[in-house]
């Protein structure tokens, strides 16, 4: 077994320091777990220049001998399950179960593209010209720059770099501040798995002047980047000026309706599922519940029910189910938008406050009475507060529903086989859960409409992303 703690970045094959130095915490206890190099304008430079050295040698490799390294990086993953998994929730904070499940879900997005690899198919297309012939191939895009999030340190990087790799880029990679261990030791797996010097690169530390290098570099052909809305829309504002090609995977204020005739227990686990997974901290959970008048008692109380049972802890401790938020920015978040809803009148049927354990913790919150002119219902809480609107018709709550900046992801429960298609149609989303609370998998395009940003990841449309089409016209064939 590897030793994965690493507290350096990961450039050209070398592992390389910087003169500062920063903590990283345990989220559950507040303990430093290791303190790692602090990188800036400089590191990043060397990264971005290694991933073009390594390019031109990467792209060369046939489709399968980059699929072998590729699929080999995915397997050494699941080979350290366990140990990645534990480093997963110390400096993230999910219950370890759902660490070893992130594990899973990382490496099957290596295993996914290495197979997609080999189907970099290109096209020929029928010459309206004599003597002519158009044919259509796919080229990588380059040297890659990834930005990714603390909700998911490990997945959010693979479902970046496998596609990236499996194409023929290279990639320089910052994670972020709070979660930098499972990047760095994805790089320690990438090398044991033959990925060459430079193709895959970690530089973590100054994000503003990091991410600076990344988008203002000519070389940098393409970002792509999963966080806030906010900060998405900046990156893409100082990639306009090289033109990159990008992948914004960003926020939302995912609806989940629940109809009159939806199987209400069914509803209520797909709402476990969704809101409470890593603590209310993903990008797809639910973050407004639209309950129809007929069932919103039954509903609401069967989910306080629900919610009460949830286990709060150290996510390293077997038994439990909901872990700390990441940091104090987060617990303040959900105090302010759960005192902003109760100040306006909604109920607290469940929680509402911060957990008697202290620290980021807070206790799994249930609101009724939840209204639109709450900051709740406008802005992703990123927490453990389940706020239920009522409303009475399909008409009412499809306008409720879209009437948001944002759409990544929605959920609803119904019985109805009309309804389904006429609420599927409607509804402005890139992702929707029918009867399911769950619906991240490797193998179905992952992405948003509007404010919640560009592109899809997973699935065959994701080798899309780092791909270029060159169409070739070759004529006097005759
Ligand atoms: N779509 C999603 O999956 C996510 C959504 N969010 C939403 O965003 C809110 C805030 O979370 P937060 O972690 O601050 O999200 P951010 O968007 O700020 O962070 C995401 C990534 O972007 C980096 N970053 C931040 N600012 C810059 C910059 N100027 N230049 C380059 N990189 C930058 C961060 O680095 P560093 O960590 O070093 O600051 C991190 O690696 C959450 O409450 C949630 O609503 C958050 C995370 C994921
Ligand atoms: O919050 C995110 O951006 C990660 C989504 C995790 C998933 O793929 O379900």
């Amino acid at each position: 077994m590897k030793e994965l703690i690493r507290n350096s970045h990961y450039i050209d094959g070398k592992w390389v320091t910087s003169s500062t130095l920063f903590p990283v915490r345990n989220p559950a206890t507040g303990d430093i777990i290791v303190e790692i190099a602090r990188g800036g304008e400089v590191e990043a430079q060397q990264a971005v220049s290694a991933a073009a050295k390594a390019f031109p040698a990467w792209r060369a490799l046939t489709a399968k001998e980059r699929s072998i390294k590729v699929r080999r990086w995915g397997e050494l993953m699941l080979e350290h399950k366990e140990a990645l998994a534990e480093l997963l929730t110390r400096e993230q904070g999910k219950p370890i179960a759902e660490a070893r499940g992130e594990v899973g879900y990382a490496a099957s997005f290596l295993e996914w593209f290495a197979e997609e690899a080999k189907r970099a198919y290109g096209d020929v297309i029928p010459s309206p010209f004599p003597g002519s012939k158009i044919l259509v191939t796919r080229e990588p895009v380059g040297v890659v720059a990834a930005i990714t999030p603390w909700n998911f340190p490990l997945a959010m990087i693979t479902r970046k770099a496998a596609p990236a790799l499996a194409a023929g880029c290279t990639m320089v990679l910052k994670p972020a501040e709070d979660t930098p261990l499972s990047a760095l030791a994805l790089a320690v797996l990438a090398e044991e798995a033959g990925i060459p010097a430079g193709v895959f690169n970690v530089v973590a530390g100054e994000a503003r002047a990091i991410g600076k290098v990344f988008t203002e570099s000519e070389i940098v052909r393409k970002l792509s980047f999963t966080g806030s809305t906010r900060t998405g829309k900046l990156l893409a504002s100082q990639c306009a000026n090289t033109l990159k090609k990008m992948s914004l995977e960003l926020g939302g204020n995912a609806p989940f309706i629940v109809f009159d005739d939806a199987d209400i227990d069914a509803a209520v686990r797909g709402a476990m599922a969704s809101k409470f997974r890593n603590t209310g901290q993903t990008c797809v959970c639910v973050n407004r519940f639209y309950v129809q008048s007929g069932i919103y008692d039954a509903f609401t109380t069967a989910l306080s029910t629900a919610v009460s049972k949830l286990r709060v802890g150290n996510g390293l401790t077997g038994e439990v189910e909901q872990g700390p938020l990441i940091n104090q920015a987060a617990l303040e978040k959900v105090q302010a938008h759960v005192a902003d809803a109760v100040s306006k009148g909604a109920n607290v049927l469940i929680g509402g406050q911060p957990h008697v354990l202290g620290g980021t913790f807070y206790e799994p919150t249930v609101l009724t009475n939840a209204r639109h002119d709450m900051l709740i219902a406008e802005d992703e809480t990123f927490g453990p507060v389940a706020a239920c609107f009522q409303f009475d018709t399909e008409e009412e709550v499809i306008a409720a529903a879209n009437n948001t900046p944002y759409g990544l992801s929605a959920y609803f429960y119904t019985q109805d086989m009309k309804r389904i298609w006429r609420v599927a149609d409607a509804i402005e989303s890139g992702m929707i859960g029918i009867n399911e609370g769950i619906i991240s998998t490797e193998v179905a395009p992952f992405g948003g409409v509007k404010e919640s940003g560009l592109g899809r990841e997973g699935s065959k449309y994701g080798l899309d992303e780092y791909v270029e089409l060159k169409y070739l016209m070759m004529g006097g064939l005759q």
